[in-house]
């Protein structure tokens, strides 16, 4: 019996599909075809036939597919059948098993790097199924409020884009419940709801809980966000900071009680350990679902008494990286006190993401290259620096040492040796606190406020820090200093590391040993790139120069046909009162 099948077999996504057909469009078409024919007693007979016969029996549409199929094959696209597993379509013991999804190794490895991707920070996966599933249910369930349902209190603070007041539910006056504080925003109110109600879904923890938003208009105000949190409490980071008290005031918040320890740089150091863990878990969180805060400053951090946790408020200014969301950089406001030294949280040759979904599939590969999350890193690295020195808590101190930093090239260490020989007490005290347990707290410090971003260390790696580990022990354990070697090597600039051995075969080298002499180390270091010849710089200056407009000129486009776009993309999400 002459074997007349032909197979062919494609990989899709880890699973090899196979058809087993002696013309492909029977298999095509339906298997009522083949198992027709083969139920005849002639079926034989045709099977056997040439292939050209059988094309006769077939509709047009089969004899293109035919063409197009028997095309493929002569080209080699097609796979051979002596690869596959290919049987008898009569002796159907010889047909391969009906087990059609085998899986493969190359297909094993592409759906394991799929679902990796799909699940790599921002979380395209995990974006999909909270825009369109988590975001429909809590709409469905979640209490909502209108302008009656409010009564206004007192005033907590305001700017040029919204007023902040106290408030209470006309309906629980007197309870704990009832206490919230409404904020009446104007038009980037909406980017506050949009960011609200994703940290709810994602990590309620982080930041102030938030109750409800929607768009009021009133033929007086026109247009306005309302949105309303829980009240979570009196102060922020920032009133606390500045008590004489610090940090004793916060240890008595956290536990509630006042601890009968003697005062000392130990015991601040370590509920100032306390509030960083806080904050960079509340960051982590945040970065985790792919929403970068951006404006991070101790006015923005407040103390939940029912949690007895620290908590971000603002998001105002955040950017939602899984969607695309505010990340045009030339429009947010940021605080120059606490602004990372690069003011972007994404290269300004990113153009802002076309639309909703191909900023989503776009998102892990933007955040792997651009890292925004080490923005924040930097603010709170400064709020570490404004706890562990007193003088630098007012905003004109602060704003002088951003002016030393800046010449220091935002090297805290260079910092660190200007002002160290000369420093007052306080400042000593400072560093002092920082040097505890091997210069832990100095070294994640210095970790986080770096002048590039892609050296700064994220918030989970920050949570990892040995900083973190000693919880009243003043040794370093083995493994701890393993961790904290290893941390080292992985957090370093790598140009700081070739600096470093150069200096350490300056040590050690000497020409007779075979080693670098001091001279040959110098002559090392001042090796400069050739210079292209002047004719040809300029050609290549111009080159950039009209290649830098026309990046510039496009994203400017794309910015501005985005943002039409996104203003209509708010209103379908946010509720409007009735
Ligand atoms: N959930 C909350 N619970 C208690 N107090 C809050 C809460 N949210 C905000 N506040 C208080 O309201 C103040 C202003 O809030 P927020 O920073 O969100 O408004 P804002 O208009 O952006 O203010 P600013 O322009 O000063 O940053 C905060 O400093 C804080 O004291």
């Amino acid at each position: 019996m002459a074997t007349v099948g032909t197979s062919t077999g494609f990989g899709v996504g880890g699973v090899k599909l196979h058809s087993f057909n002696s013309n492909p469009l029977s298999s095509f078409l339906g298997k009522k075809l083949s198992f027709k024919t083969l139920s005849e007693s002639t079926a034989h007979k045709k099977f056997s036939t040439p292939r050209s016969k059988n094309l006769v029996v077939l509709a047009s549409g089969g004899e293109i597919y035919s063409f197009v199929h028997d095309l493929f094959v002569g080209v080699g696209v097609g796979l051979p059948c002596t690869v596959m597993e290919c049987g008898d379509i009569i002796y159907r013991s010889t047909l391969p098993k009906s087990n059609g999804i085998s899986p493969t190794v190359p297909g094993v490895i592409l759906a394991l790097g799929t679902i990796s991707y799909l699940w790599a920070t921002p979380g395209v996966a995990p974006g999909f199924f909270d825009m369109f599933v988590l975001a429909f249910v809590e709409r469905i369930f979640r209490p909502s409020y209108k302008k009656d349902d409010i009564v206004l209190g007192k005033k907590l603070g305001g700017g040029s884009f919204g007023v902040v007041y106290r408030a209470s539910l006309a309906k629980k006056p007197s309870s704990k419940d009832g206490e919230i504080v409404l904020k009446k925003a104007t038009e980037y109110g909406a980017v506050e709801i949009w960011m609200n109600e994703r940290v709810r879904r994602a990590c309620a923890n982080s930041c102030a809980d938030f109750l409800y938003g929607f768009l009021e208009s009133s033929p007086k105000k026109g247009a306005e966000y309302w949105l309303i949190w829980k009240f979570e409490g009196e102060s922020t980071l920032a009133d606390l900071i500045q008590s004489k008290e610090f940090p004793y005031n916060v240890e008595t918040l956290i536990l509630e009680k006042v601890q009968d320890l003697p005062k000392g740089i130990e015991r601040e150091n370590r509920i100032i350990q306390t509030i960083l863990r806080q904050l960079l878990f509340a960051l982590d969180s945040l970065h985790s679902t792919g929403i970068v805060h951006r404006d991070i400053k101790p006015q923005n951090i407040i103390f939940s008494e029912d949690s007895r946790t620290f908590k971000i408020i603002d998001l105002g200014a955040a950017a939602d990286l899984r969607v695309g969301i505010n990340y045009i950089p030339k429009e947010f406001l940021l605080d120059p006190r606490y602004a990372a030294p690069e003011q972007y949280i994404m290269s300004t040759q990113t153009p802002s993401a076309p639309s909703a979904p191909v900023a989503t599939a776009l998102s892990p590969v933007l955040w792997q290259l651009n890292l925004p999350d080490r923005f924040d890193i930097y603010s709170a690295g400064l709020i570490f620096l404004q706890m562990a020195f007193p003088g630098l808590r007012n905003d004109s101190s602060l704003i002088q040492f951003n002016r030393q930093l800046k010449r220091c090239d935002y090297d805290l260490t260079a910092w660190r040796n200007t002002v160290e020989a000369r420093a007052g007490p306080e400042l000593r005290r400072g560093f002092e606190l920082l040097d505890l347990d091997g210069g832990q707290g100095w070294e994640l410090l210095t970790s986080m406020v770096r002048y590039k971003a892609r050296q700064r260390i994220s918030a989970k790696t920050a949570l990892a820090h040995p900083y973190f580990d000693k919880e009243g022990l003043l040794a370093l354990s083995f493994m701890q200093s393993l961790r904290m070697q290893l941390f080292r090597a992985t957090q370093q600039d790598y140009s700081e590391a070739a600096n470093w051995i150069i200096q350490l075969m300056a040590k050690s080298g000497t020409k007779k040993d075979g080693g670098f002499t001091e001279a040959q180390l110098q002559a090392l270091r001042e090796i400069k790139p050739t210079k292209k010849s002047s004719a040809q710089r300029n050609a290549l200056a111009s080159a950039l120069k009209v290649q830098r407009k026309i990046i510039r000129t496009i994203n400017e486009s794309v910015d501005e046909l985005n943002r039409r776009r996104k203003s209509l993309w708010w209103s379908r999400w946010i509720p409007r009162e009735e």
